[in-house]
């Protein structure tokens, strides 16, 4: 056993052409952690994790994953890893549960195939055909694929998109045992709420800049982590921004009474998470503003972004045979 991080990225870089999508960004990741990327559309997010991954090479830096360089994977060590995909095409004519027993023997030491259509809540569907099933049905196969290997770090990539409420439930009580059972857990999601529930920690990117990293219970500035107490008296509703909700509670009912529709607010982690966001975008805007340009006349013309051709991601199954 190791102690060395799971991930480790020091002043990761990827471009694009001109373009900048990933512009020095540094963290780590602890074995048996669950950890949150987070940040608005095009912040790179997916362009990070597909390093991390090993399917798509980077600018500059230095990425570890699992104790390897992810651009030297070996086969073996793509077998340690899982990976659920934003979009995965899984579908066609085989049943569920072909699809698991053909997925599972590519892998050493698999999950039991019961135990997994259990996990994910696809037990009485266990004999129909992919094609056959729900957007948010096939969904959970792509989670099931992910973690039939036993992964010992797993990657989430938007994973309840098209779940039902009571399915994202179940999906977070499986990844709470996989996360007892030690599994590293990388998740990138946009419901904050998920991110608030699963994680121990996340990071915030944006432009493709770490723009925040910590405890999801500690992001943010003080400032903005402060609670609201909200009630109703005859002027109408009443806030208050205090540090110290219990004793000005105290005070308000020693004063006043029993009130109503009393309520202390703590600042979701979405409201803190959209306060950096637009904190960031709004400095990135003077910055901009404030920066000189100059026209060279004499100078060709900048050649447009060249698009990378899509990384060529599959499931994590399809990583280990290839
Ligand atoms: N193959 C590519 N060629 C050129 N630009 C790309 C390519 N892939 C991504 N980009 C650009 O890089 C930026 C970061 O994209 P990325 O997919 O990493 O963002 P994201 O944070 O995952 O966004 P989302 O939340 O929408 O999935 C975006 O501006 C995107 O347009």
């Amino acid at each position: 056993m190791t102690s060395s991080p799971a991930v480790r990225v020091a002043e990761l870089r990827k471009s694009y052409g001109h373009f900048t999508a990933v512009d020095g960004i540094s963290f780590e990741i602890e074995r048996g952690e669950t950890f949150a990327l987070l940040g608005p559309n095009g912040a790179g997010k997916s362009t990070t994790v597909e390093i991390l991954e090993g399917y798509r090479e980077r600018s500059g830096g230095e990425v570890e994953v699992l104790g390897t360089d992810p651009r030297h994977a070996s086969l073996e060590w793509k077998a340690r890893i899982g990976i659920v995909l934003q979009q995965t095409g899984e579908s066609g004519n085989v049943t569920v549960r072909e699809q698991l027993t053909h997925f599972a023997a590519l892998y050493p030491n698999p999950r039991a195939v019961d135990e997994v259509l259990a996990a994910v809540g696809l037990e009485a569907k266990a004999k129909t055909r992919i094609k056959a099933l729900s957007g948010g049905q096939r969904r959970r196969v792509d989670v099931a694929l992910g973690v039939i290997g036993r992964p010992e770090l797993l990657f989430l990539d938007e994973p309840t998109t098209g779940f039902d409420p009571e399915a994202r439930r179940q999906f977070w009580e499986l990844i709470r045992s996989l996360s007892r059972e030690g599994t590293t857990i990388v998740l990138t999601t946009h419901y904050l709420d998920e991110a608030a529930q699963l994680s121990d920690r996340a990071a915030v990117i944006a432009g493709g800049r770490l723009i925040d990293i910590g405890p999801v219970g500690e992001l943010g500035t003080a400032d903005a982590r402060v609670p609201i107490v909200t009630w109703r008296d005859s002027g109408g509703v009443r806030r208050e921004r205090t540090t110290e909700p219990g004793r000005f509670v105290a005070d308000l009912v020693a004063r006043e009474g029993e009130v109503a529709e009393l309520e202390v607010i703590r600042p979701s982690l979405e409201d803190i998470y959209l306060g950096l966001v637009e904190a960031a975008e709004a400095a990135t805007a003077t910055a901009t503003a404030t920066t000189p340009v100059s026209i060279d006349t004499t100078a060709p013309a900048p050649a447009p972004a060249t698009a990378e051709p899509t990384a060529e991601r599959a499931s994590s199954s399809k990583g280990a045979r290839s």
